[in-house]
């Protein structure tokens, strides 16, 4: 198969879908890889490096859009829709609940669009989203404890405190992978930190593994309210696979936070948990104020640590990708149920279901699409 490679253009996004290990894995396998012009130089991989894995370097966009199968990281942007044609192989991050146009786009297109943030093992887990959700995670703590720097618009608090003076609080809303990850790195940071989430099970695999360290608690809207009205740093981090993002804070609740406190909602992917975090921020201008709570929503987080951040990604994804292009999509997904689980859309089909309940589409199972 022949898979291509473009540069990313989202706002300060450095990462790459591929390295050059990952193109030397998929030319044994006797694909052919076609890399768009210093796609790789935000993560330090050189064109040259390319080459010398065997990868064809090409000058434009389109000719890297024009293979059987593309593998990207972010969501396609508008200039890029045009791109798309039927039966191509779209394998990036989608995040389609809260993307109507480009749902659209895929569907008009009649493109195959499986998402990386959608491939579930039988356990539940989602395997090419946990080490992005492990950036982010990490990231959101030292984030928020940056913002609270009065110089950066917050309160002015340092999360650590000192002896004699009092810690900052954390509240960390999601006790997944990106909120297990915000906890390890905010109390060690000295915060005073508490995980909010609604599945007792997970509340007591937290308890085994922070201790006594972390407050935890269940998810209720009072429960919310109460935890992030004396927190200096509310982290949003909850997912319902390939669905909207519930919105759990209240504007309300919001406008009862400490003037200079900090949010960061990283599930503004799936649409964000909190009402006020309404739009999209970008690296460039990553924030936002509303009720005097300063709002950080930046979508493509472990785009500013793209070095970590690529090597992480296609550990999980090439694996995949190899599967895709030995098999093709339709053997490679019968033959493997958590990568057919990331088909969100397939010859103008939404097979989905959270997707399609999202935006009133009609949803069709992929098994039986397949076994047509
Ligand atoms: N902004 C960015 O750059 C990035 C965003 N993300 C996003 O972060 C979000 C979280 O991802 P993961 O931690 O990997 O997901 P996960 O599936 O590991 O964890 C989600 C957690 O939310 C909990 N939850 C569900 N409903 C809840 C509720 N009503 N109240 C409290 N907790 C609830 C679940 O029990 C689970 O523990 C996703 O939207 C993901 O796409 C991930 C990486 C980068
Ligand atoms: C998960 C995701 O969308 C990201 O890493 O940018």
């Amino acid at each position: 198969m022949r898979i291509g490679i473009p540069k990313e253009i989202k706002n300060n996004e450095n990462r790459v879908a591929i390295t050059p290990a990952g193109v030397m894995t998929l030319l044994h396998a006797g694909h052919e890889v076609v890399v768009e012009q210093d796609a790789g130089i935000g993560s330090g991989f050189t064109n040259e490096e390319y080459q010398e894995a065997g990868a064809q370097v090409v000058a434009t966009a389109r000719e890297a859009w024009g293979q059987e199968m593309v593998m990207k990281v972010k969501e396609p942007l508008k200039e890029e829709y045009d791109y798309f044609y039927e039966g191509l192989i779209l394998f990036t991050y989608l995040h389609l609940a809260a993307e109507p146009e480009l749902t659209k786009a895929l569907i008009e297109r009649k493109v195959i669009g499986i998402a990386y943030e959608t491939v579930q093992s039988s356990n539940g887990s989602l395997p090419l989203l946990t080490p992005m959700s492990e950036v982010a995670g990490r990231m959101s703590a030292q984030i928020g404890a940056q913002f609270l720097e009065k110089s950066r618009g917050g309160m002015g608090i340092l999360l650590g405190g000192i002896p004699g003076v009092r810690r900052g609080k954390v509240t960390v809303i999601g006790g997944g992978v990106v909120g297990t990850n915000a906890a390890k790195i905010a109390s060690g940071l000295g915060a005073d930190v508490t995980i909010v989430d609604l599945n007792p099970e997970r509340l007591r695999q937290l308890d085994d593994i922070f201790g006594s360290s972390i407050n935890t608690l269940m998810s209720n809207p009072l429960n919310i309210q109460e935890a992030i009205q004396e927190s200096d740093l509310v982290i949003g981090a909850v997912l319902i696979p390939g669905a909207k993002a519930p919105k759990l804070v209240t504007e309300e609740m919001v406008s009862n936070m400490m003037e200079g406190s900090v949010i960061v909602d990283v599930a503004i992917d799936q649409g964000g948990i909190f009402e006020t975090t309404d739009r999209i921020t970008t690296h460039d201008n990553p924030t936002y104020e509303k009720h005097g709570v300063l709002h950080y929503a930046v979508a493509n987080m472990p785009g500013a640590v793209p070095r970590t951040s690529t090597i992480g990604l296609t550990n999980v994804t090439v694996p995949y990708a190899l599967q895709l292009a030995n098999k093709g999509y339709q053997q490679a997904a019968k033959d493997n149920e958590p990568l057919c689980k990331g088909i969100n859309t397939i010859n103008g089909y939404v097979t989905y279901k959270a997707v399609a309940e999202s935006h009133q589409l009609d949803y069709a199972d992929i098994h039986d699409l397949l076994s047509q």
